[in-house]
């Protein structure tokens, strides 16, 4: 856990009201970063539709753009939004890569940049230098890269990228990061001999991630061998080939749906998130299940996906190893519960943006709170919390945590809310309209109020098409 800066602090908003609100939430980290990749790598142009812009985002982008692939943006027509046009280019060194604090850029462009004509260079924010690599780093240079690291592991480094790489099998351990197994497949089709990817060690956290990884290789025309489709268990194959340009509409970011939907739960009101996929590999659905068993109901239909609070919230026993990202959000309401609440299978959390469960014990404690850390998550037994500050470490999910608690705590001061722009930048706007919505009951088909932001997203209300998933047109 990194020390805490002296960045404004933001009051939080208590809820005088239960909230009745449709909030649009932008597109997925996930999907867009991995889109961005797939697009560089492919054979021809492709557009991202409705992509998240956002700091990770945007690196990734700016990464691209620095190994001279043009990533080009641009509005549709009415109603469309905004996209990004992908225009592959050899891809070159020498370059620059700077990966901020997100792992999906840290781990997913090394093996972009073996395939570079020069080398590249790769650095970030401090906490980047802690955040695990080793798992990319090491098979990088089983599968024929040179490297130059401080021999830790971790960044910064120089791949020393030759226009191609050899690939093969590779084992690697992938407990630390699904990431690293992601990474290795994204660029896979364009290794000459594909990639074999077998992880070995403690268990693999993240999964949907890396189904979220392997099809969006198939949708892209890669030939992919998974184990759940009846193969070797953590193993991937990844066979050479072409990858297709086309057109990807990223569906809404289902984990930044959370804090909206985790309002609704906490102050017994509801809230609609248009264009809730009816299918998707994102991890952000299992709190449909998840906050239901906290106390409240759910429906998916034409608007969306509604999330109705009973005015009761319970402590809940939960394994989050499949979906850590949602971790603090659930720590959060956790907090406010009934009863004790268990979370397990996160101890990876400890090398996210921030060690987030030290980080967690510590400013849900310093309100007053009472969580302890286990050996791989966290113990929470509710108690009458009070005002004070909300310390986030430069981890928008520990802001967007804050900001749930001050719904119910009076005098909750978040730290930097502005670190919320690693995924979600305008949050603590459009957390501030959802609490000012008017509350109108809205019938089936004409939500209430609709809250956007400007930077992405979609701005459909009642009648939007549910299940703006994946898909092709190219
Ligand atoms: O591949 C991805 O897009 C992600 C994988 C997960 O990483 P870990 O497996 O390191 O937890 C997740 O926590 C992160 O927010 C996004
Ligand atoms: C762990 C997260 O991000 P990253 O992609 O930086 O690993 C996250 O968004 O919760």
């Amino acid at each position: 856990m990194t020390e805490h800066t002296t960045a404004a602090l933001w009051p939080a908003p208590s809820a005088t009201a239960p909230v009745d609100a449709t909030v649009a939430v932008p597109g997925s980290k996930s999907v867009t970063n991995r889109g961005l990749v797939l697009a560089a790598l492919a054979a021809d142009a492709g557009r991202l539709l409705r992509p998240l812009r956002s700091r990770d985002t945007s690196l990734m982008a700016d990464a691209m753009r620095a190994m001279g692939v043009h990533v080009e943006e641009g509005v549709g027509p009415d109603g469309t939004g905004e996209f990004w046009r992908v225009v592959p280019a050899g891809l070159h060194g020498p370059a620059t890569v700077d990966v901020g604090n997100a792992g999906t850029v840290m781990r997913f462009l090394p093996p972009v940049a073996a395939l570079a004509d020069g080398p590249v260079r790769f650095d970030g924010d401090p906490r980047s230098h802690e955040r695990p690599l080793h798992g990319v780093i090491d098979a990088l240079r089983v599968l024929g890269a040179r490297i130059d690291d401080d021999g830790r592991g971790r960044l910064p480094m120089t791949v020393h990228g030759t226009g191609s790489l050899a690939g093969g099998s590779v084992e690697i351990d992938a407990s630390a990061s699904s990431q690293f197994v992601s990474a290795l497949l994204l660029s896979g089709p364009r290794f000459n001999q594909g990639v074999e990817v077998r992880h070995v060690g403690g268990r693999l956290p993240s999964m949907p991630h890396i189904r979220m990884t392997i099809d969006m290789l198939r949708r892209a025309g890669a030939q992919v061998d998974a184990p759940e489709d009846g193969g070797e268990p953590d193993v991937w194959r990844v066979t050479h080939g072409a990858l297709l340009g086309r057109d990807l509409v990223v569906e809404p970011d289902l984990s930044n749906a959370q804090p909206f939907l985790a309002a609704a739960l906490i102050t017994g009101g509801r809230v609609t998130v248009p264009d809730w996929p009816a299918h998707t590999t994102q991890p952000g659905d299992a709190l449909r299940g998840i906050f239901t068993e906290m106390g409240g109901s759910c429906e998916l239909d034409e608007r969306g996906l509604t999330f109705t609070g009973s005015g009761r919230v319970h402590g809940i026993d939960v394994d989050l190893s499949d979906v850590g990202e949602l971790t603090p959000g659930v720590a959060a309401v956790a907090a406010l519960a009934d009863s004790e609440s268990v979370l397990r299978g996160v101890g990876h959390l400890r090398l996210h943006e921030t060690d987030r469960l030290a980080a967690l014990t510590k400013e849900i404690n310093g309100l007053g709170g009472d969580v302890t850390e286990t050996e791989d998550g966290l113990r929470i037994r509710p108690r009458p919390l009070h005002g004070g500050v909300f310390h986030t470490y430069d981890d928008h999910r520990l802001a967007t945590a804050g900001a749930l608690l001050g719904l119910a705590v009076e005098g909750v001061e978040v730290e930097n809310i502005a670190t919320t722009g690693k995924t979600l930048p305008g949050f603590d706007a459009m957390w501030t309209r959802m609490l000012t919505a008017d509350g109108a009951p809205h019938p089936a088909g004409a939500p209430g109020t609709t809250v956007t932001t400007g930077t992405s997203g979609t701005t459909g209300t009642g009648g939007s098409a549910v299940g703006a998933r994946l898909e092709e047109s190219a």
